[in-house]
């Protein structure tokens, strides 16, 4: 199958990579252009915008950083719309609003084309090894049909129902997500400040109720103030800041991920942006230190 990729950041490189090696036909687009380069040296095609992939695929995915690329993709100049048509259907991987994905399917299927949203739960590296969990909602047909794709991309695929479903589950997951890591970063530093050693905590948490991949993976490289990012901290801010739009509409509060987003964004204004999220740590660190 000739499979279409749009964005090539940590999540897109990683899972064209993946269609490639297990033998489909991939053209790929990416905003700046020469970081298509190393997925051509592995068999891929290039478009030279997101119109000639779509001209060109039956599917094409894309994985872009937010909702204004994901938007622009589609709508700007030489951008998806341009191409879709009834034969063809689209995919958007990317962590949106449910707003900015109705959004999309409307212009799409006006069009007569197809859509699913699909974000995924996972990081870099399920990306690299094809154990994502996919969260699909939109065309049940177009679901079908791609299941051949989300079986190499992910461990596990949900078809969640209508539009807009995908996008809620994966905000309530990251602002899950997004509060534990603060609290996780809490009693790290409470920990070393308070005279224990933080390498004994990670071995009493990961043997008690509340062990998880996120605190024994983060855990070690957190310890060594090693922020490589896999999940960047201004996409997890972002991700908390629609879920607290999401809390506003269905009149849920939600302090805990309120306060969440204030350190991510504090550690954006600390430049940590581009940083992996668990470096929201050092707005704990700052805090301690100014007292
Ligand atoms: N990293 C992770 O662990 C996970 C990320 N996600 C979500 O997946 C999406 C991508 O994440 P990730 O790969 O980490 O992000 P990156 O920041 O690594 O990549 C972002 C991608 O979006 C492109 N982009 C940004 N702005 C625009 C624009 N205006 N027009 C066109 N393209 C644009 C970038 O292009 P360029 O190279 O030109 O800058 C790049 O290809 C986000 O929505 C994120 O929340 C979901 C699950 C896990
Ligand atoms: O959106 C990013 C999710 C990262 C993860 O699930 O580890």
């Amino acid at each position: 199958m000739d499979v279409g990729f749009l964005g090539l950041g940590i999540m897109g490189k990683a899972m064209s990579m993946n269609l490639l090696k297990n033998g489909f036909k991939v053209t790929v687009w990416n905003r700046t252009l020469s970081k298509c380069n190393e997925l051509v040296a592995h068999g891929a095609s290039v478009g030279q915008t997101p119109a000639e992939v779509v001209k060109k695929c039956k599917i094409t995915i894309a994985i872009l950083s937010d909702p204004a690329a994901a938007l622009s993709v589609v709508f700007d100049k030489d951008g998806v719309l341009e191409e879709i048509c009834s034969s063809k259907g689209y995919i958007d991987m990317s962590t949106v609003d449910p707003e900015t994905s109705c959004k999309i399917s409307e212009a799409i299927t006006s069009k007569g084309g197809h859509f699913l949203e699909a974000p995924v739960s996972g990081s870099k590296q399920p990306a690299e090894t094809g154990q994502l969990v996919i969260l699909a909602a939109g065309e049940k047909a177009l679901y079908e049909e791609a299941v051949p794709v989300f079986d190499v991309l992910g461990k596990k695929s949900f078809f969640l129902g209508q539009i807009g479903n995908g996008a809620k589950m994966k905000l309530v997951v990251n602002m899950i997500m997004g509060s534990m890591m603060n609290a996780f970063s809490e009693g790290l530093v409470l920990a070393e400040r308070s005279g224990l050693n933080p390498h004994n905590l990670l071995d009493v948490l990961d043997l008690g109720g509340i062990a998880n991949p996120m605190f024994r993976g983060k855990g070690p490289a957190m310890l060594q103030d090693n922020y490589s990012p896999a999940f960047p901290l201004k996409h997890q801010q972002k991700d908390v800041r629609l879920a607290l739009a999401l809390g506003d509409e269905n009149a849920v509060s939600m302090p805990v991920a309120a306060a969440a987003n204030e350190a991510f964004k504090k550690a954006r204004n600390m430049g940590l942006g581009d940083l992996d999220f668990s470096a929201v740590v050092e707005t704990v660190k700052v805090l301690k230190h100014s007292s």
